[in-house]
């Protein structure tokens, strides 16, 4: 280190210069160390004496470098400075203004002397190494801001935060690596996706309104591999393009083999398959070496590798499409695994009646009565649409809390935005729609309105819906593919309807089974037979709709043209308007509108809510646990209940634990 203007000779201890602190204080260790206690004060005063009565010593040194000046001048802080010389012959110090300034600006970065100099000292210094490396990091986070490497742009699991995940490595092709293990997922965005074409966009954006992927799923490790699709290396990175559940390929990203644990959803087994396909396909040469930091699988080949999962899966999905009973207005995706055919079933139209010889008999004579009463009655609309309901009310007394049927009552008339107009169902569950028949003026004049379910049946092949695998437990799905508005008919329950006691003996068969695909028609008149609709063998796809407990569908009973009240046409109306894309759902625990003295219905407020009773559909075996994820789903709320009642049971443990723990200070009467 650099002295100012003292030559070594005049001073080779270090002095001090404030004559306040005791000169032991200022002796390096290994000095007091090598000195006797008895000498070192003496030695100690003659080394002060030794000091030349110096009228003036100047510190300022416009040649020694400042970091130097800065540490000499930062170990001197508690020096008296004196600009004159003093009289009595003390060594007056000048030191100059502006590098005390400087002192005192900037940190002291030298060690304060302590009592325990030597200790402190390195406390000291090592307290300031590590704030210097903070400052330094912190330095270059500011001079290099993390910019998005383009590869970076394709992955699928991205830092959070731009810039706070900076790494401080001055290696160009690390750098730009986050070292963090906290990421977010991003669905592909059109940049991911070059090749796309703008239907296959539109589908991968249908798929992230679906799923609301990025609110639910929050963390790598909630989104599943379905198979590999590339590979390639970039600064010694392995990069593989995951075709993710739920997302079609198209949307397949890069992502980084360490940002995927192996272990996690068979990846590493996906891997092998992968690396299997490739070997059949690329040349010996054109196989990635480990010693080549960058590498990418040629074009030609990549598009070839087709592992043994997506050659199984392309067979699969012919043949379920080859089964499909809706020609293209009935899409069938499936994104998430192997799983074979929905269509495990017969699909029908309309109801079938199944049963033994003198049921069908039975069921033949209960229509034709039915019928008769009917027509005998005469109950048709005569001037009005909806007249023929009204008398049909009154006589089944249908409505025993005084409310009567109208139709302005029950039904809203809704003009559309297109220009269409229709009756929107408002009235609550319990009431049945009795649709108007040929009979009635209205369907002659073509005036027509109460003809939900006819009009269903009719079109039931253009209405476009979509069968889905959910990717959770809840199996198939389906979704609607068109607008449909609140209040308007979605789809008809269809299955084979049998009498209640024949399908109560197959029950327990069907639920172990896992066959549980059936509707309770409701009972309006005891003298005839209880009916149940069961799709477990045949049906349409409305069997396949979920259950939620915030749903978008609600079921009606529409009688056509027997009138027989204990056998209606159970159709789903939707609850809310529904966006193409949207699954549809509707509540299995049957909610049964009580009787109210005073109907108020009339405002057409007809919604679940207003609902009491509250039954499942299934009588016989455990209910499902809902996995809906609606805010208000009775099973969800059920096990954070459950959760909370843990977390506080474990809480009183470990309180009552401490309390019942024996103080560390023995009690007086203890000694
Ligand atoms: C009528 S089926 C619906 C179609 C069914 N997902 C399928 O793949 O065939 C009813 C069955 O679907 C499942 N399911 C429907 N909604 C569910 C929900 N919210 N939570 C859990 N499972 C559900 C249950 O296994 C239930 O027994």
């Amino acid at each position: 280190m650099m002295r100012p203007s003292i030559s070594e000779s005049e001073i080779d201890e270090p002095i001090d210069l404030t004559g306040e602190s005791s000169s032991s204080s200022i002796l390096r260790p290994s000095q007091r160390e090598n000195l006797p206690s008895s000498e070192s004060q003496e030695s100690l005063d003659s080394s002060s004496k030794s000091v030349p009565n110096l009228k003036e010593l100047q510190i300022t040194n416009s040649q020694e470098p400042p970091v130097a000046q800065r540490m000499r001048s930062s170990s001197r802080t508690n020096v008296k400075h004196l600009d004159k010389p003093d009289d009595s012959g003390e060594i007056v110090l000048k030191i100059d203004t502006a590098e005390l300034e400087k002192m005192k600006v900037k940190k002291c970065r030298f060690p304060r002397l302590t009592s325990l100099p030597f200790l402190g000292e390195i406390a000291e210094s090592f307290a300031n190494s590590v704030n210097n490396y903070e400052n330094r990091l912190r330095y270059l986070k500011k001079k290099h801001p993390r910019t998005e490497s383009d590869d970076e742009k394709e992955w699928f699991y991205r830092p959070r935060g731009s810039h706070d995940n900076v790494s401080a490595s001055s290696n160009p092709h690390t750098s730009n690596l986050p070292l963090s293990v906290e990421y977010n997922l991003y669905f592909p965005t059109d940049k991911m996706m070059p090749d796309a074409t703008p239907s296959e966009i539109a589908r991968i954006d249908h798929y992230r309104d679906m799923f609301k992927w990025e609110k639910r799923h929050t963390n790598c490790a909630k989104r599943k591999v379905e198979y590999i699709v590339d590979f390639k290396r970039k600064n010694q990175h392995d990069l593989y393009k995951v075709k993710w559940c739920g997302i079609p390929e198209v949307g397949a990203t890069w992502v980084r083999l360490i940002d995927i644990p192996l272990h996690r959803y068979n990846f590493s087994q996906k891997i092998n398959d992968f690396w299997k396909a490739a070997k059949k396909v690329l040349p010996h040469k054109k196989m990635p070496v480990v010693r080549r930091s960058n590498y990418s699988i040629p074009p030609e080949y990549s598009a070839k590798i087709i592992t043994d999962y997506v050659k199984e899966k392309h067979q699969i999905m012919k043949k379920i499409l080859a089964q499909n009973p809706l020609g293209e207005n009935l899409m069938i995706e499936n994104e998430f695994d192997l799983y074979k055919t929905p269509f495990s079933f017969e699909f029908i139209k309309e109801n079938k009646f199944i049963g033994n010889e003198t049921q069908r008999e039975e069921f033949r004579k209960e229509l034709e009565s039915q019928e008769e009463v009917a027509n005998a009655m005469g109950h048709l609309c005569m001037e009005e649409c909806g007249e023929c309901t009204t008398e049909l009310y009154n006589q089944y007394d249908l409505a025993p809390h005084k409310a009567t049927w109208t139709k302005y009552r029950h039904y809203q008339h809704v003009l559309t935005e297109e220009g269409d107009d229709y009756w929107k169902v408002v009235h609550p569950h319990k009431f049945l729609i009795f649709e108007c028949t040929d009979g009635c003026v209205c369907r002659k004049n073509g005036t027509c309105k109460n003809d939900q379910l006819s009009k269903l049946r009719a079109n039931y092949k253009k209405t476009k819906f979509s069968v889905f695998r959910t990717g959770d437990d809840r199996g198939w799905g389906l979704k609607a593919m068109q607008r449909f508005k609140e209040g308007e008919a979605v789809i008809e329950y269809v299955g084979e309807l049998m009498r209640e006691e024949t399908f109560r003996q197959a029950e327990t068969k069907l639920w172990r089974k896992g066959l549980m695909y059936s509707m309770d028609l409701p009972v309006n008149d005891n003298n005839f037979h209880e009916y149940v609709i069961d799709s477990s063998r045949k049906g349409n796809h409305s069997r396949l709709i979920n259950h939620s407990c915030d749903p978008n569908l609600t079921v009606y009973n529409i009688i056509k043209d027997d009138r027989n009240v204990n056998r209606p046409c159970p159709v789903l109306f939707a609850l809310k308007d529904i966006e193409p894309g949207t699954e549809l759902t509707f509540n299995y625990k049957v909610k049964v509108k009580q009787a109210k003295e005073e109907d108020d219905s009339s405002d057409g407020s007809s919604t679940e809510g207003d609902s009491e009773e509250v039954e499942w559909a299934g009588e016989n075996g455990q209910p499902f646990v809902c996995q809906c994820g609606s805010k208000n789903c009775k099973d969800r709320q059920q096990k954070n209940m459950k959760k909370k009642k843990k977390q506080d049971s474990k809480k009183r443990k470990i309180q009552t634990s401490s309390k019942n723990k024996p103080s560390k200070k023995p009690k007086a009467e203890d000694i």
